[in-house]
Protein backbone atom coordinates (compact mmCIF):
# COMPACT_ATOMS: atom_id res chain seq x y z
CA UNK A 1 0.00 0.00 0.00
CA UNK A 2 0.97 3.70 -0.79
CA UNK A 3 1.28 5.99 2.46
CA UNK A 4 -1.01 8.26 0.45
CA UNK A 5 -3.82 9.22 2.95
CA UNK A 6 -6.94 7.15 2.67
CA UNK A 7 -10.02 8.86 1.75
CA UNK A 8 -13.83 7.77 2.43
CA UNK A 9 -16.07 9.47 0.53
CA UNK A 10 -19.64 9.02 2.43
CA UNK A 11 -22.51 9.50 0.49
CA UNK A 12 -26.65 8.43 0.67
CA UNK A 13 -30.16 9.77 0.31
CA UNK A 14 -31.10 12.79 2.85
CA UNK A 15 -31.90 11.28 6.28
CA UNK A 16 -30.02 7.57 5.19
CA UNK A 17 -27.57 7.51 8.24
CA UNK A 18 -24.78 9.58 7.18
CA UNK A 19 -24.24 11.29 9.70
CA UNK A 20 -25.35 8.67 12.67
CA UNK A 21 -22.32 6.55 10.73
CA UNK A 22 -19.93 9.39 10.72
CA UNK A 23 -20.72 10.29 14.67
CA UNK A 24 -19.91 6.43 15.24
CA UNK A 25 -16.39 6.59 13.63
CA UNK A 26 -15.68 10.03 15.27
CA UNK A 27 -16.54 8.65 18.76
CA UNK A 28 -15.35 4.97 18.68
CA UNK A 29 -12.37 4.11 20.38
CA UNK A 30 -10.07 3.14 17.10
CA UNK A 31 -6.95 4.94 18.28
CA UNK A 32 -7.00 6.29 14.36
CA UNK A 33 -7.62 10.23 13.70
CA UNK A 34 -9.45 11.82 11.16
CA UNK A 35 -10.11 14.55 9.53
CA UNK A 36 -13.87 15.12 8.36
CA UNK A 37 -15.12 17.46 5.48
CA UNK A 38 -18.55 18.17 5.76
CA UNK A 39 -20.11 19.80 3.06
CA UNK A 40 -22.78 21.24 5.05
CA UNK A 41 -23.91 23.56 6.91
CA UNK A 42 -23.97 23.58 10.94
CA UNK A 43 -21.57 20.84 11.74
CA UNK A 44 -19.09 21.60 14.50
CA UNK A 45 -15.93 20.73 15.81
CA UNK A 46 -15.51 17.22 17.87
CA UNK A 47 -12.48 16.26 19.23
CA UNK A 48 -9.63 14.65 17.23
CA UNK A 49 -11.19 15.74 14.25
CA UNK A 50 -11.30 18.94 11.73
CA UNK A 51 -14.56 19.55 10.69
CA UNK A 52 -14.51 22.10 7.52
CA UNK A 53 -17.96 23.27 6.21
CA UNK A 54 -17.81 24.54 2.61
CA UNK A 55 -19.80 26.11 0.18
CA UNK A 56 -20.47 24.78 -3.08
CA UNK A 57 -17.83 24.94 -6.23
CA UNK A 58 -17.97 23.05 -9.33
CA UNK A 59 -15.40 23.53 -12.00
CA UNK A 60 -16.03 21.77 -15.50
CA UNK A 61 -13.01 20.16 -16.98
CA UNK A 62 -11.17 21.96 -19.78
CA UNK A 63 -11.87 19.05 -22.10
CA UNK A 64 -15.44 20.47 -21.92
CA UNK A 65 -17.47 17.17 -20.90
CA UNK A 66 -19.77 18.28 -18.01
CA UNK A 67 -19.19 14.63 -16.62
CA UNK A 68 -15.76 15.97 -15.36
CA UNK A 69 -16.24 18.41 -12.64
CA UNK A 70 -13.99 18.74 -9.55
CA UNK A 71 -15.01 20.47 -6.32
CA UNK A 72 -12.50 23.64 -6.13
CA UNK A 73 -13.54 23.97 -2.53
CA UNK A 74 -12.52 20.05 -1.43
CA UNK A 75 -9.11 20.52 -3.18
CA UNK A 76 -8.13 23.75 -1.09
CA UNK A 77 -9.37 22.06 1.89
CA UNK A 78 -7.55 18.52 1.20
CA UNK A 79 -4.58 21.08 -0.15
CA UNK A 80 -4.64 22.63 3.48
CA UNK A 81 -4.58 19.53 5.23
CA UNK A 82 -1.44 18.29 3.40
CA UNK A 83 0.03 20.81 5.45
CA UNK A 84 -1.03 19.06 8.38
CA UNK A 85 -0.04 15.51 7.60
CA UNK A 86 1.10 13.35 10.11
CA UNK A 87 -1.76 15.09 12.49
CA UNK A 88 -4.21 12.51 11.20
CA UNK A 89 -4.67 9.15 9.35
CA UNK A 90 -7.53 8.97 6.96
CA UNK A 91 -9.73 11.61 5.72
CA UNK A 92 -13.68 11.15 5.55
CA UNK A 93 -15.60 13.35 3.20
CA UNK A 94 -19.67 13.43 4.39
CA UNK A 95 -21.35 14.98 0.99
CA UNK A 96 -24.48 16.27 1.26
CA UNK A 97 -28.02 14.25 0.56
CA UNK A 98 -28.47 15.20 -2.93
CA UNK A 99 -25.00 15.07 -4.28
CA UNK A 100 -23.93 13.61 -6.79
CA UNK A 101 -20.84 11.59 -5.72
CA UNK A 102 -18.61 11.75 -9.16
CA UNK A 103 -17.06 15.35 -9.15
CA UNK A 104 -16.45 14.70 -5.27
CA UNK A 105 -14.62 10.99 -6.93
CA UNK A 106 -13.27 12.81 -9.79
CA UNK A 107 -11.37 15.74 -7.12
CA UNK A 108 -9.17 12.89 -5.96
CA UNK A 109 -7.31 11.96 -9.59
CA UNK A 110 -6.91 15.54 -11.21
CA UNK A 111 -5.00 17.86 -8.69
CA UNK A 112 -1.44 16.53 -8.66
CA UNK A 113 -0.85 17.49 -5.44
CA UNK A 114 -4.20 15.96 -4.07
CA UNK A 115 -2.93 13.06 -5.65
CA UNK A 116 0.54 13.25 -4.50
CA UNK A 117 -0.78 12.66 -0.88
CA UNK A 118 -4.30 11.25 -0.51
CA UNK A 119 -6.41 8.04 -2.46
CA UNK A 120 -9.37 7.51 -2.58
CA UNK A 121 -10.07 4.45 -0.52
CA UNK A 122 -13.54 3.58 -1.23
CA UNK A 123 -17.24 5.31 -1.90
CA UNK A 124 -19.51 4.52 1.28
CA UNK A 125 -23.40 4.69 0.74
CA UNK A 126 -25.72 4.49 3.42
CA UNK A 127 -29.57 3.56 1.77
CA UNK A 128 -32.38 3.84 3.73
CA UNK A 129 -34.63 0.71 3.72
CA UNK A 130 -37.23 1.73 3.79
CA UNK A 131 -37.58 4.54 0.97
CA UNK A 132 -35.12 3.97 -1.01
CA UNK A 133 -36.85 2.24 -3.61
CA UNK A 134 -39.21 4.81 -3.68
CA UNK A 135 -36.12 7.38 -4.47
CA UNK A 136 -34.50 4.93 -6.90
CA UNK A 137 -37.96 6.00 -9.07
CA UNK A 138 -37.79 9.38 -8.45
CA UNK A 139 -34.28 10.98 -7.53
CA UNK A 140 -31.24 10.06 -10.27
CA UNK A 141 -28.77 11.06 -7.08
CA UNK A 142 -30.00 8.57 -5.10
CA UNK A 143 -29.43 5.76 -8.14
CA UNK A 144 -26.04 7.29 -8.76
CA UNK A 145 -25.31 7.07 -5.07
CA UNK A 146 -25.91 3.14 -4.84
CA UNK A 147 -24.09 2.83 -8.60
CA UNK A 148 -20.87 4.47 -7.47
CA UNK A 149 -20.33 2.72 -3.86
CA UNK A 150 -18.06 0.23 -3.80
CA UNK A 151 -19.73 -0.48 -0.35
CA UNK A 152 -23.21 0.23 0.72
CA UNK A 153 -24.51 0.60 4.51
CA UNK A 154 -28.94 -0.87 4.01
CA UNK A 155 -29.57 1.02 7.12
CA UNK A 156 -33.06 1.04 8.59
CA UNK A 157 -33.66 -2.71 8.46
CA UNK A 158 -35.41 -2.20 11.85
CA UNK A 159 -38.51 -0.07 9.82
CA UNK A 160 -38.90 -2.97 7.27
CA UNK A 161 -39.62 -6.37 7.13
CA UNK A 162 -36.97 -8.97 6.20
CA UNK A 163 -38.68 -9.74 2.80
CA UNK A 164 -38.93 -5.70 2.46
CA UNK A 165 -35.16 -5.63 3.07
CA UNK A 166 -34.53 -8.89 0.48
CA UNK A 167 -36.24 -6.83 -2.22
CA UNK A 168 -34.59 -3.64 -1.49
CA UNK A 169 -31.45 -5.23 -1.21
CA UNK A 170 -32.66 -7.30 -4.59
CA UNK A 171 -32.70 -3.69 -6.47
CA UNK A 172 -29.63 -2.47 -5.19
CA UNK A 173 -27.98 -5.26 -6.92
CA UNK A 174 -30.19 -4.86 -9.97
CA UNK A 175 -27.82 -1.45 -9.89
CA UNK A 176 -24.39 -2.41 -8.85
CA UNK A 177 -23.97 -6.03 -8.31
CA UNK A 178 -20.46 -5.13 -7.03
CA UNK A 179 -20.91 -3.19 -4.44
CA UNK A 180 -20.24 -5.13 -0.13
CA UNK A 181 -24.03 -4.60 1.11
CA UNK A 182 -23.75 -4.68 4.85
CA UNK A 183 -27.28 -4.19 6.32
CA UNK A 184 -27.61 -2.15 9.36
CA UNK A 185 -29.69 -0.32 11.96
CA UNK A 186 -28.30 2.86 12.70
CA UNK A 187 -25.18 2.43 10.83
CA UNK A 188 -23.56 -0.12 13.36
CA UNK A 189 -20.84 -1.37 11.22
CA UNK A 190 -17.79 -2.86 12.45
CA UNK A 191 -15.49 -0.02 11.01
CA UNK A 192 -12.76 -2.30 9.56
CA UNK A 193 -15.96 -2.68 6.84
CA UNK A 194 -16.28 0.71 5.74
CA UNK A 195 -12.51 2.10 6.27
CA UNK A 196 -9.26 1.51 4.71
CA UNK A 197 -10.82 -0.94 2.47
CA UNK A 198 -8.09 -0.29 -0.09
CA UNK A 199 -10.33 1.51 -2.70
CA UNK A 200 -12.62 -2.21 -3.26
CA UNK A 201 -12.30 -5.88 -3.22
CA UNK A 202 -12.60 -7.41 -6.69
CA UNK A 203 -12.01 -10.90 -5.29
CA UNK A 204 -14.44 -11.14 -2.97
CA UNK A 205 -16.68 -9.46 -5.51
CA UNK A 206 -15.88 -12.18 -7.84
CA UNK A 207 -16.16 -14.94 -5.22
CA UNK A 208 -19.58 -13.87 -4.59
CA UNK A 209 -20.71 -13.38 -7.85
CA UNK A 210 -19.19 -16.69 -9.74
CA UNK A 211 -21.82 -15.53 -12.81
CA UNK A 212 -19.83 -12.43 -13.26
CA UNK A 213 -16.61 -14.62 -13.57
CA UNK A 214 -15.49 -14.88 -16.88
CA UNK A 215 -12.73 -16.26 -18.78
CA UNK A 216 -10.70 -14.16 -21.46
CA UNK A 217 -12.46 -15.47 -24.40
CA UNK A 218 -15.76 -13.84 -23.84
CA UNK A 219 -17.80 -16.79 -23.41
CA UNK A 220 -19.59 -17.43 -19.70
CA UNK A 221 -18.71 -20.77 -18.98
CA UNK A 222 -22.12 -21.00 -17.00
CA UNK A 223 -23.95 -21.24 -19.16
CA UNK A 224 -26.33 -18.81 -18.51
CA UNK A 225 -26.59 -14.90 -19.03
CA UNK A 226 -27.93 -12.96 -16.71
CA UNK A 227 -28.22 -10.34 -18.96
CA UNK A 228 -26.74 -7.31 -17.03
CA UNK A 229 -24.91 -6.69 -20.77
CA UNK A 230 -27.83 -5.79 -22.42
CA UNK A 231 -27.90 -2.50 -24.29
CA UNK A 232 -29.94 0.34 -23.08
CA UNK A 233 -30.19 4.19 -23.31
CA UNK A 234 -30.19 6.23 -20.04
CA UNK A 235 -31.91 9.46 -20.02
CA UNK A 236 -30.55 10.74 -16.89
CA UNK A 237 -26.80 9.32 -16.83
CA UNK A 238 -25.67 13.18 -15.16
CA UNK A 239 -23.53 13.33 -18.17
CA UNK A 240 -24.70 16.18 -20.03
CA UNK A 241 -25.23 14.24 -23.51
CA UNK A 242 -28.72 13.76 -24.44
CA UNK A 243 -29.09 9.47 -24.31
CA UNK A 244 -32.96 9.64 -25.01
CA UNK A 245 -34.16 6.57 -27.31
CA UNK A 246 -37.72 6.88 -27.78
CA UNK A 247 -38.24 3.16 -28.58
CA UNK A 248 -36.98 2.26 -24.90
CA UNK A 249 -40.11 1.60 -22.09
CA UNK A 250 -38.55 4.31 -19.71
CA UNK A 251 -39.64 2.05 -16.87
CA UNK A 252 -36.90 1.92 -14.24
CA UNK A 253 -36.61 -1.94 -13.51
CA UNK A 254 -37.83 -4.91 -14.41
CA UNK A 255 -37.67 -8.03 -12.20
CA UNK A 256 -36.60 -11.62 -13.53
CA UNK A 257 -38.70 -14.15 -11.56
CA UNK A 258 -37.00 -17.80 -11.30
CA UNK A 259 -37.50 -18.67 -7.99
CA UNK A 260 -35.37 -17.17 -5.04
CA UNK A 261 -33.34 -14.34 -5.06
CA UNK A 262 -34.88 -11.94 -7.38
CA UNK A 263 -33.29 -10.43 -10.09
CA UNK A 264 -33.51 -6.22 -10.91
CA UNK A 265 -31.71 -5.06 -14.17
CA UNK A 266 -31.69 -1.57 -14.28
CA UNK A 267 -32.09 -0.14 -17.22
CA UNK A 268 -30.26 2.80 -16.81
CA UNK A 269 -27.70 1.34 -15.23
CA UNK A 270 -25.64 -1.69 -16.53
CA UNK A 271 -22.35 -3.35 -15.67
CA UNK A 272 -19.84 -5.42 -16.81
CA UNK A 273 -17.25 -7.46 -15.51
CA UNK A 274 -14.17 -8.63 -18.14
CA UNK A 275 -11.13 -10.78 -16.77
CA UNK A 276 -8.09 -11.47 -18.96
CA UNK A 277 -6.40 -15.04 -17.68
CA UNK A 278 -2.49 -13.67 -16.83
CA UNK A 279 -0.54 -10.94 -17.10
CA UNK A 280 -1.36 -7.46 -19.45
CA UNK A 281 1.14 -5.47 -20.94
CA UNK A 282 1.21 -1.69 -19.58
CA UNK A 283 2.55 -0.15 -22.45
CA UNK A 284 -0.69 -1.72 -24.10
CA UNK A 285 -3.04 -1.27 -21.57
CA UNK A 286 -2.44 2.36 -20.41
CA UNK A 287 -3.35 3.64 -23.82
CA UNK A 288 -6.25 1.75 -24.10
CA UNK A 289 -8.11 2.69 -20.97
CA UNK A 290 -6.62 6.66 -22.21
CA UNK A 291 -8.47 6.49 -25.48
CA UNK A 292 -11.15 4.44 -24.25
CA UNK A 293 -11.27 7.56 -21.55
CA UNK A 294 -11.96 10.35 -24.09
CA UNK A 295 -14.34 7.94 -25.93
CA UNK A 296 -16.93 6.19 -24.13
CA UNK A 297 -15.94 7.73 -20.35
CA UNK A 298 -18.78 9.68 -20.73
CA UNK A 299 -20.93 6.63 -20.08
CA UNK A 300 -18.99 5.10 -17.66
CA UNK A 301 -20.16 6.00 -14.22
CA UNK A 302 -17.33 4.48 -12.41
CA UNK A 303 -14.54 1.56 -13.54
CA UNK A 304 -11.88 0.18 -11.93
CA UNK A 305 -9.60 -3.00 -11.91
CA UNK A 306 -7.04 -5.34 -10.54
CA UNK A 307 -4.25 -5.55 -13.17
CA UNK A 308 -1.06 -7.96 -13.24
CA UNK A 309 1.48 -6.20 -15.12
CA UNK A 310 4.58 -8.06 -16.85
CA UNK A 311 7.58 -8.14 -14.82
CA UNK A 312 5.82 -6.59 -12.13
CA UNK A 313 5.61 -8.01 -8.34
CA UNK A 314 2.65 -5.83 -7.39
CA UNK A 315 -0.55 -5.47 -8.01
CA UNK A 316 -1.76 -2.67 -10.04
CA UNK A 317 -5.08 -0.97 -9.25
CA UNK A 318 -7.04 1.14 -10.98
CA UNK A 319 -10.07 3.38 -11.04
CA UNK A 320 -11.61 6.03 -13.13
CA UNK A 321 -14.85 7.96 -12.47
CA UNK A 322 -16.08 8.79 -16.19
CA UNK A 323 -13.17 10.46 -17.70
CA UNK A 324 -10.93 10.57 -15.07
CA UNK A 325 -8.79 8.04 -14.31
CA UNK A 326 -6.60 6.96 -11.34
CA UNK A 327 -4.10 4.19 -10.55
CA UNK A 328 -1.31 2.82 -8.61
CA UNK A 329 1.07 -0.23 -7.91
CA UNK A 330 -0.05 -1.23 -4.64
CA UNK A 331 0.65 -4.65 -2.66
CA UNK A 332 2.25 -7.28 -3.83
CA UNK A 333 0.88 -10.44 -5.27
CA UNK A 334 0.83 -13.33 -2.47
CA UNK A 335 2.60 -16.54 -3.46
CA UNK A 336 0.05 -19.09 -5.38
CA UNK A 337 -2.12 -16.24 -5.49
CA UNK A 338 -3.74 -16.20 -9.76
CA UNK A 339 -2.62 -13.04 -11.38
CA UNK A 340 -5.31 -12.77 -13.48
CA UNK A 341 -6.07 -9.02 -14.94
CA UNK A 342 -9.68 -8.01 -14.04
CA UNK A 343 -11.83 -4.71 -14.83
CA UNK A 344 -15.69 -3.63 -14.08
CA UNK A 345 -17.35 -0.97 -15.46
CA UNK A 346 -20.46 0.20 -14.32
CA UNK A 347 -22.44 3.00 -16.47
CA UNK A 348 -24.52 2.99 -19.57
CA UNK A 349 -24.85 2.08 -23.22
CA UNK A 350 -21.49 -0.69 -22.28
CA UNK A 351 -21.02 -2.42 -25.17
CA UNK A 352 -19.48 -5.85 -23.56
CA UNK A 353 -18.05 -6.89 -26.66
CA UNK A 354 -16.51 -4.33 -27.52
CA UNK A 355 -14.60 -3.54 -24.19
CA UNK A 356 -13.48 -7.42 -23.24
CA UNK A 357 -11.84 -7.38 -27.06
CA UNK A 358 -9.82 -4.12 -26.60
CA UNK A 359 -8.33 -5.63 -22.63
CA UNK A 360 -7.53 -8.72 -24.74
CA UNK A 361 -5.66 -6.98 -27.04
CA UNK A 362 -3.72 -5.49 -24.34
CA UNK A 363 -2.35 -9.06 -22.86
CA UNK A 364 1.25 -9.29 -22.73
N1 LIG B 1 -35.26 3.78 12.93
C1 LIG B 1 -34.04 4.11 12.53
N2 LIG B 1 -33.67 5.39 12.51
C2 LIG B 1 -32.42 5.70 12.10
C3 LIG B 1 -31.50 4.71 11.72
N3 LIG B 1 -30.34 5.31 11.36
C4 LIG B 1 -30.53 6.63 11.52
N4 LIG B 1 -31.79 6.88 11.96
C5 LIG B 1 -32.40 8.18 12.22
O1 LIG B 1 -32.66 8.80 10.96
C6 LIG B 1 -32.50 10.21 11.06
C7 LIG B 1 -31.53 10.70 9.97
O2 LIG B 1 -30.24 10.19 10.25
P1 LIG B 1 -28.92 10.99 9.86
O3 LIG B 1 -27.77 10.19 10.29
O4 LIG B 1 -29.00 12.40 10.32
O5 LIG B 1 -29.06 10.97 8.29
P2 LIG B 1 -28.20 11.76 7.20
O6 LIG B 1 -28.03 10.83 6.06
O7 LIG B 1 -26.97 12.33 7.80
O8 LIG B 1 -29.22 12.92 6.85
P3 LIG B 1 -28.97 14.29 6.02
O9 LIG B 1 -27.86 14.99 6.74
O10 LIG B 1 -30.29 14.96 6.10
O11 LIG B 1 -28.64 13.91 4.63
C8 LIG B 1 -32.02 10.49 12.47
O12 LIG B 1 -33.13 10.85 13.24
C9 LIG B 1 -31.46 9.15 12.92
O13 LIG B 1 -31.52 8.98 14.32
C10 LIG B 1 -31.93 3.32 11.78
O14 LIG B 1 -31.20 2.37 11.42
N5 LIG B 1 -33.20 3.11 12.17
Amino acid sequence: MSDKIPVTVLTGYLGAGKTTLLNRILSEQHGKRYAVIVNEFGEIGIDNELVVGADEEVFEMNNGCICCTVRGDLIRIIEGLMKRKGKFDAIIVETTGLADPAPVAQTFFVDEEVQDNARLDAVVTVADAKWLTDRLKDAPEAKNQIAFADVILLNKTDLVTPAEVEEVEARIRGINPYARVIRTVKSQVPLSEVLDRGAFDLERILELEPAFLETGDGHDHHGHDHGHDHHEHGPDCGCGHDHHDHDHDHGHLHAHGGGGLKHYHDEHMQSVALTVSGDVDPEKFIPWVQDLAQSDGQNFLRWKGILSFKDEPRRYVFQGVHMILDGDLQREWKPGEKRDSKLVFIGKDLDKAKLQAGFEATAA
